[in-house]
């Protein structure tokens, strides 16, 4: 399933607006900020797809039930562009476990590659698992993670969590991945350039929160 929050109307857009504004975006601080507030609203969405539980809660004045989370999902942040994206899962679902993963891409020949490095999980065993990454291209690093995680346990269901996709990386994604899982995305795109950028997209996450790297 594909869930796309600029479709209707609401707040995210405003983030994703300076996220992608050539000028604006050079502001690191305000981009990150909005990566997180996206993050934020992105988890309370999904939040309403989650299982609640009764309890009963006494207020001063009374006693009354309330729905709340059955249980934390299992949040997981492929580095390095995550990172300020899943603050904003964090600030929502604000005891849940965190598990990391390092991943990059890498060119090869005319291909992208993926370069996976490091994993630290809980384990994912019938949890409901988050996999939070802003930037959903070709798609195969949060596959080839997909495949690493599986490691450590099958979860009841998977969310893919992106800020922006391209078809293609969706495509590949439906292709690849056999578990159950929904991919929820801020905006989806038009493609990809050669290089395997999303367009019109807002260029590389990564550099825009921390600065290039080597
Ligand atoms: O769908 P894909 O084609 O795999 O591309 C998406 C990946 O590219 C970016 O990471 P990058 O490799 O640039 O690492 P970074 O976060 O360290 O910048 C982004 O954060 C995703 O992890
Ligand atoms: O457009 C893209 C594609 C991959 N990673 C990014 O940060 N941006
Ligand atoms: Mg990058």
């Amino acid at each position: 399933m594909l869930k796309i929050l600029n479709q209707s109307n609401s707040v995210a857009n405003h983030f994703l607006y300076e996220m992608r504004h050539l000028e604006i975006q050079k502001d690191r601080a305000k981009f990150r900020n909005n990566l997180r507030r996206l993050g934020a609203v992105m988890a309370y969405e999904i939040s309403r797809t989650l299982s609640y539980k009764k309890e009963t809660v006494t207020t001063p004045l009374g006693t009354m039930e309330v729905d709340l989370l059955a249980e934390q999902p299992i949040l997981v942040s492929i580095l390095r562009a995550a990172l300020p994206f899943s603050d904003g899962f964090l600030e929502t679902f604000d005891q849940a476990d965190v598990g990391f993963v390092g991943a990059y891409r890498k060119e090869e020949g005319e291909e992208i590659g993926v370069n996976f490095e490091y994993m630290a999980t809980p384990s994912l065993d019938n949890k409901v698992v988050i996999i939070v990454d802003p930037m959903l291209a070709t798609g195969k690093s949060i596959i080839e993670s997909i495949n690493h995680l599986l490691n450590n346990g099958k979860p009841s269901h998977i969310h893919i969590a992106a800020a922006v996709a391209a078809p293609e990386g969706i495509d590949y994604i439906s292709r690849m991945l056999k578990v159950e899982h929904t991919i929820w995305t801020g905006a989806l795109d038009e493609k990809l350039n050669s290089k395997s950028y999303i367009v019109p997209g807002l260029g590389d996450a990564g550099d825009l929160c921390f600065g290039p790297k080597l």
